[in-house]
Order: structure tokens, then C-alpha cells, then sequence
């Protein structure tokens, strides 16, 4: 979006002199700003604990002054205190921004219609602090043609937070206020009052630039037009290891997403490098302003596909002054685990489908590991026998009504009711006495009804005639197989994958939560476990069992340690959240569905995704599964499911369009509907293609050392699995710089580059769970260069 000529543009001779005058205008009201920022901050931080609590108000109603001077120091504080805590100097453009010029609505002559929060707006001539043009900030020095066209406007400028002088004057407003909206709405068809709408692109507390885009015909004599326009300026910067926040060039059509509505279910379409990511993450920052006691109170969590996914979007939000957000990858959802690899395709697929919960429900009922099978014991005088088929019985009456771990009592209580009925007269009241005083039943009891730990019980399927018993009739043979040789190798490499995070989920709410035993219990049986532990990996090992993953060099463990890493920590109930945004959505199996909607009954729903860029196969059953995490069975039958409302982005603001192209003729040929959006910026060069030699290494430290001059920011060489190790080998020999990365095609969703080195695309396909779909990825995460080496001959 580039400035439209007119009448005030300065000639080429005098741009340097106008833009320094402009920058020093602008700089003059930042000083003005952060003198006040930083009196609030000290206020708030000599009151932090009260500020906080004062701040806690809704702000979906009027706000009184004084609640907004709360809310003011509330925001001061948390601003300040993100600062601190997080070194986003760099990472973002400065807390003022933006600003608007604006015909005041009484102003004749121009479609000027009222903005929607007025009270927090100033006309320029009412200001103080216009400043003059030296920069000082003193209204008397203004020149008096300045004086009679600015009569007629206001200045709004916008920023991070709102901020106010002594007199609770606003010389900010948040970006999130309504009174920001025209900054990022306006248009020249439909200028809503704005004259000139102008950002100031702010390196910490100083103005470095600024970018003026026009809405009117023709400008007032006095308002000067600089710039190229702020979007392009940021599109063609480099791209660091984190993604940056994009509030001062937020578009129309990506602010009406970030502010929709927060009830119901807001879905975000679009194709690569559209910018769903950052839109959905400045609509968490919104909500939390728009309604933040409920979202505050009630939490927001925010979940992406990996861990690096979180490491790289974690600023965005504390540099929009907000902390108070959960980021999750898909494998740390649960409390108490963490996934670090992830399955071969096929079990991936195996894992999460709807089918393995049938799997799960029987493991989850069935007797526990090392269970007796029989109970014998004298109570009251009584000789008491119930055998196998008794006690299977009772087991499934008890669970009839409630979860393993929460009905012992219920399971001590049925077992004692089952020995009565096989004892002839008596006392009943006696036996109950004795039986509840029998050591012989508190023995039988720990072993019969012990607490089961979620994870223990998934790992019973590392047995393969467990693992065939439990699913039968369910999976094939051979899938059993393979989830069998999964969890051998879990007891091997003593980690989980990303799949089984959501299968110790489903266990644990079917379980439910484990009981912390009595301390002096603890002891004992957990030296008792630990020995069961050892005995049963032994046992369950044979010859020829862990092939798939190797564990990583230096990795290998003893049984025992494998075993205590996987069952290291406390898996914890779900917390549950009120708004849950979904990032790379149409990756989600429908197990992880059910996962995440558990930490969401009730809640609003964010869903950001592109169906061409999936790795989940199946789109259907992920579509059902997806339904029913919003909450379709809690309505009334004649509602359908929640309110729906979509946005759709069109634009890719990443990809150079010669890299996106390539991408395109990619996908096309896979998926002919492909959601393909309008890439924006040229650079003139197209991507380069070379042919792989036998010497991968070579060919490889060739590429990156070819790139690195070109651009600035982080390269990533992104690789199939077979060529990891050579890859790795370049990297340690080729020495190069901390901006180059070595990636695996799954862990670059959501991420970007400023070059890429794809290596050997066709293996990549082959490789992958989404096949063409994930090298449509890789080839997408590149802003200015691409390099592809591929194979000369790919069926080799
Ligand atoms: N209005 C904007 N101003 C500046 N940069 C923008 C804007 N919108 C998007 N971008 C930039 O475009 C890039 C892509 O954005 P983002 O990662 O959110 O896209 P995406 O749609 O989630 O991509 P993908 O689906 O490929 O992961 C980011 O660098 C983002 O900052």
C-alpha cells in the first residue's frame, strides 16, 4: 500500500529535510508519552499489588475515570513488567505507533463521520503539546497557517497501551480501543474521517521513520505526505528466530478477524503466509482488552503444533503488553508429560483415529498388571473364596458407575458385600468390622485396586499379545503390531511421542485422577512398583522388537530409566479454559481433538488453519471430532452446533511471489482446490534449483554458504530423515553461523525463514504423513530465498 501523490508531497530535493522535520514532530509527543508512562509505571509499581486488583474491571461497559486511571497503571505495570521479563526491545516498532489525522465531525465539506469513541480523541488545535516545526512541543509557536487548517482536525495517536497526562487527557489510545479502529479500517474509499494516517516506525524510544498513506483526494496545505507506506517497509525486512507483532500495519480485513466477537467459534481460513498466525494471536491480546476480567479469570490457551512453534510466536504477545496467555504444543497439553518424538505415519494414523479408544476403554477396565485372581481369606470366623470370574464380575459392576481411581472405597464395599453373600448366618454387623479391620483385605485390596497411572496402563500395550488382545476386532493385525513396537520402543528410548499425549488423555479422564497414597504407604510400594517395572519390561521384550526410531546417540538407558523418564511427574486433571486458539488446526487428529475440547467445556473457540497444508489424512473424521470439541452434544437438539462466524485471508504477506509460485505449481497437481492466496511482493529472483551429487554434505554446505550473503536473518536447510546425518555433518564441518538452522519438514509448521534450503523434496513426499501437502509447506516458509537441491533421479 504505497502513499497517493497530491498536492503536499514535497519534491525529491527537499525529502530528507521534510522527513527529519516529520520524525522530530513525532519524536517530540514519544517524549511526551513515555515521561508519562514512566510516572504511571513508578505509581504502579509503588502500588502492585492494589494496581493489579484495581485493574480488574470489565471494560465492555462505560469506564469512570477513575477506574481508567486503575486501568491506565494496571496496563503501565504489565507493559512495564513484560519489558522487564522479556528482552522485546528489538522485537517490536515502540509503544506509539501509529497516528490519525482526522477532520473533526463538525468540520464542513468532507464525508467525515463521527469516530465511535470520541471522548478519547483531542482536536490538534486543543492540544498542548502540537508540536511546532522544530519538534518543540509547545502549542503558542505554532505558525498560523498550521493554526487555521488544523482547527478543523484531531490528532489520535496510537499505541500499545492508552496513556494519559495529569489531566487524564489521552495522548495514546490502545490499539484494542474502538477509537483505534479507523487506524486500521480506514481506506480511501472509506476514509472514516481519517486524513492522513500515518506509523512511526520507532527503534525502542526514538522515531526512525515514517509511512503516510493518504485517504482523501487532495490533503490539507499544511499536512505533509511521506513514505512508501508502512506495509511494504515491514513485509520486505528480514525475519528473526521470532515472529514479530504486526499492530501498526494490521489490514482491514485481518482487524474485522482479530475483533470479531468472542462467543461461539471464529474460524480463520487461508493459505500459507496469510497471516492467520499473527491475526489469531493479536485477537487473543483484543480479547483480553474487550473483556478481560472473563478472559483473564478464565484463560486463554493458545495451542500450536510444536515446540518450536511456541518458541517462535512466545513474544508476540508480551510485546503487545500481555502475559497472561497459555502457549501449549500438542505434546505438553497434558500436565506432567512431555512428547519429544513423534510416530512413524502409519502408527501416527493408528493412534489418532476414533477406533483406538475402543482399545483404550478395554485396557482401562480390564485387571490391572499382577492382580490376584482369586481372594481367600478368614473374616469373622467365615473361610471366604471368590475366584476369577467373581471378581472380573465385580470389577465391571463397580466401574459401571464411576473411574477406576476414585472407586476403591466403591470396589472394597463390593468385594464385601460379594464375601457376605457367600457366608451362611451370622452377624452381619461383626463381619463388616472385621472385614474392614482385615489386614488380609488391605493387602489383597492394594493389589486388586491399586491407583493406575494413565501412562502405566498405555504401556501395557507394549506387550504384543496385550496389544492384540486389547484390540481385537478393532485394528488390523499388523497396526497392532506396530502400536506394540511403538511402546517397546518408548521403553527404550524412555520418551513418548506427540500422538500418545492425547491417548494418556483419554485414559486419564477415564481413569481419573491417581490418589496420592498415605506417606508411609508411598514408600513401600513404590520400591515394590519399581521392581514390577523392571520384571515386566524384561518379559516383554523378544528378539527382533524396536525397530522405527532409534534413540538419539548417548541415549541409550537402562530399562529402569526409560521406565522412570516416561513415568516422570504427575499427570494432572485438564485445566480448563474459556477461549481455546487452535493454530494449524487441520493437523489435528480426532483424538487430539477430544483432547483439546476437554480443556474446553463451555469455552469460545479461535480455529486458524489451511486444509491443503494437513497432515492429518483423514479431513472428516477430524471434522466430527472437531464439532464435538466445540461443544455440538451440550445444545439442544435443534440447534445444530455453536455459532459459526468465518474469515477468510487472501494475501500472502511471507512468500516473495517467485518462491510462492513454485509452491504453488506444487500443490495444484495434489490438490487441485487448494486455497491459493495473491503473493504481494517481488523480488525479482527466482528460487534456485540444483541436482543433488552423491556428495549430499557438499552440496548442501554449497547452498547455505551461497545464501548466507544474500540475507540477513535466520536460514533454515529443512531435510528428510535420510539425509539428516549428512546434513548435520555439513553443519558441524561448514561452521556455520547461529542463523542457520537444521530443520525436519513436520517442525517447520507455522514457522519462517528469511532463506530456505530444501533438501531433496521428493524424499520429503515420500516421507511424510501429508505427502505433497507437508512439502507444500517446506517450500511456503521462505520470505526472499529458496534453494531446492534435488534428487537427479528420484525413484533411485
Ligand atoms: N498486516 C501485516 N503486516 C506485516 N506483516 C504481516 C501482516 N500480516 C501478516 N504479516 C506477516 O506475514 C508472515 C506470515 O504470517 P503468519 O505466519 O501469521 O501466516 P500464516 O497464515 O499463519 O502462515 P502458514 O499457514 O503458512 O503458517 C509473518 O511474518 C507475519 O508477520
Amino acid at each position: 500500500m504505497t502513499s497517493t501523490p497530491n498536492a503536499t508531497a514535497p519534491s525529491p530535493s527537499d525529502v530528507p529535510d521534510v522527513v527529519a522535520h516529520e520524525i522530530a514532530v513525532e519524536q517530540a509527543h514519544v517524549d511526551r508519552v513515555h515521561r508519562e508512562l514512566a510516572k504511571a509505571t513508578e505509581r504502579a509499581n509503588s502500588v502492585e499489588a492494589e494496581g493489579l486488583a484495581r485493574g480488574r474491571t470489565d471494560r465492555t461497559g462505560d469506564v469512570r475515570d477513575e477506574e481508567m486511571t486503575g486501568l491506565f497503571e494496571r496496563d503501565a505495570l504489565v507493559f512495564a513488567a513484560a519489558r522487564r521479563r522479556h528482552d522485546i526491545e528489538n522485537q517490536f516498532e515502540g509503544l506509539v505507533f501509529g497516528r490519525l489525522d482526522l477532520e473533526t465531525p463538525s468540520a464542513g465539506g468532507s464525508a467525515t463521520r463521527p469516530t465511535p469513541d470520541s471522548s478519547l480523541t483531542r482536536s490538534a488545535a486543543d492540544d498542548p503539546t502540537r508540536p511546532t516545526r522544530d519538534g518543540s512541543a509547545t502549542g503558542s509557536a505554532v505558525d498560523g497557517a498550521r493554526r487555521s487548517s488544523a482547527a478543523d482536525r484531531e490528532i489520535r495517536y496510537i499505541g500499545r497501551l492508552g496513556v494519559r497526562d495529569d489531566d487524564y487527557e489521552p495522548l495514546v489510545v490502545d490499539w484494542r480501543a474502538p477509537a483505534a479502529a479507523a487506524f486500521y479500517r480506514a481506506t480511501p474509499v472509506e476514509p472514516m474521517g481519517v486524513i492522513r494516517r500515518r506509523v512511526l516506525r520507532c527503534r525502542s524510544e526514538r522515531v526512525v521513520g515514517v509511512e503516510d498513506d493518504l485517504m482523501v483526494p487532495e490533503a490539507p496545505d499544511d499536512l505533509v505526505i511521506v513514505g512508501d507506506g508502512a506495509l511494504m517497509a515491514a513485509l520486505t525486512r528480514s525475519r528473526g528466530t521470532r515472529m514479530r507483532d504486526i499492530v501498526a500495519t494490521i489490514q482491514r480485513h485481518q482487524d474485522e478477524a482479530i475483533r470479531a466477537p468472542s462467543r461461539g467459534v471464529t474460524e480463520i481460513t487461508g493459505g500459507p503466509g496469510t497471516g492467520k498466525t499473527v491475526v489469531a494471536l493479536h485477537r487473543a491480546a483484543y480479547l483480553l482488552y474487550s473483556e478481560r476480567r472473563r478472559f483473564e479469570s478464565g484463560g486463554i490457551l493458545v495451542v500450536g503444533p510444536s515446540a518450536a512453534y511456541t518458541a517462535y510466536i512466545e513474544r508476540v504477545l508480551p510485546s503487545l503488553g500481555e502475559e497472561s496467555v497459555a502457549l501449549r504444543a500438542l505434546g505438553d497439553l497434558v500436565d506432567g508429560m512431555t512428547a519429544t518424538r513423534v510416530d512413524a505415519p502409519e502408527v501416527a494414523a493408528v493412534k489418532g483415529a476414533p477406533a483406538i479408544r475402543r482399545v483404550l476403554g478395554r485396557l482401562a477396565a480390564a485387571t490391572p498388571d499382577g492382580a490376584p485372581t482369586r481372594f481367600r481369606s478368614f473374616v469373622a470366623g467365615h473361610a471366604i473364596t471368590l475366584d476369577e470370574a467373581a471378581l472380573r464380575r465385580l470389577r465391571s459392576v463397580v466401574l459401571r458407575g464411576t473411574v477406576h481411581n476414585l472407586a476403591t472405597e466403591a470396589a472394597r464395599a463390593a468385594l464385601r458385600e460379594a464375601a457376605w453373600a457367600t457366608v451362611h448366618g451370622g452377624d452381619r454387623e461383626a463381619f463388616r468390622d472385621a472385614w474392614d479391620a482385615s489386614m488380609d483385605v488391605d493387602t489383597f485390596m492394594a493389589d486388586w485396586w491399586p491407583q493406575l497411572d494413565p501412562r502405566e496402563v498405555l504401556l501395557r500395550l507394549a506387550d504384543t499379545e496385550t496389544a492384540y488382545a486389547a484390540s481385537r476386532g478393532v485394528l488390523a493385525h499388523e497396526e497392532a503390531a506396530a502400536v506394540a513396537r511403538s511402546y517397546a520402543d518408548a521403553l527404550e528410548s524412555g520418551a513418548w511421542t506427540v500422538a500418545d499425549v492425547a491417548l494418556v488423555d483419554d485414559l486419564a479422564a477415564r481413569l481419573g485422577p491417581v490418589q496420592e497414597a498415605a506417606a508411609e504407604e508411598r514408600e513401600f510400594w513404590e520400591i515394590e512398583e519399581l521392581d514390577g517395572y523392571a520384571a515386566q519390561w524384561e518379559s516383554s521384550r523378544s528378539p527382533g522388537r524396536g525397530g522405527g526410531s532409534v534413540p538419539e546417540p548417548g541415549a541409550v538407558r537402562t530399562p529402569l530409566e526409560a521406565r522412570e523418564r516416561l513415568l516422570d511427574g504427575r499427570i494432572t486433571p485438564p485445566s480448563s479454559y474459556a477461549h481455546i486458539l487452535v493454530d494449524e488446526a487441520q493437523d489435528l487428529s480426532p483424538m487430539q481433538w477430544r483432547m483439546v475440547g476437554r480443556r474446553g467445556r463451555g469455552a469460545s473457540w479461535t480455529v486458524v488453519g489451511d486444509a491443503a497444508q494437513a497432515s492429518w489424512p483423514d479431513a472428516a473424521q477430524a471434522g466430527q471430532a472437531r464439532l464435538d470439541a466445540y461443544g455440538r452434544r451440550g445444545r439442544p437438539a435443534a440447534q445444530t452446533g455453536p455459532e459459526v462466524r468465518r474469515f477468510h485471508m487472501d494475501t500472502n504477506y511471507r512468500n516473495a511471489r517467485e518462491i510462492f509460485d513454485y509452491a504453488r505449481d506444487v500443490i495444484l497437481p495434489v490438490v487441485p482446490d487448494a486455497d491459493i492466496p495473491l503473493a504481494v511482493r517481488e523480488t525479482g529472483v527466482e528460487p534456485e534449483v540444483r541436482e543433488l551429487s552423491p556428495d549430499v554434505a557438499a552440496d548442501v554446505d554449497r547452498a547455505v554458504k551461497h545464501l548466507l550473503p544474500q540475507v540477513e536473518g535466520a536460514v533454515a536447510v529443512i531435510t528428510p530423515v535420510r539425509h539428516e546425518r549428512l546434513v548435520e555433518r555439513a553443519a558441524a564441518a561448514g561452521g556455520w553461523p547461529d542463523r542457520v538452522v537444521v530443520a525436519d519438514p513436520l517442525s517447520t509448521k507455522g514457522l519462517e525463514y528469511d532463506a530456505t534450503v530444501v533438501v531433496d523434496p521428493d524424499r520429503i513426499t515420500a516421507e511424510s504423513p501429508g505427502g505433497a501437502r507437508i512439502l507444500y509447506v517446506v517450500l511456503t516458509r521462505a520470505a526472499h530465498r529458496m534453494t531446492v537441491l534435488r534428487e537427479a533421479n528420484p525413484a533411485r
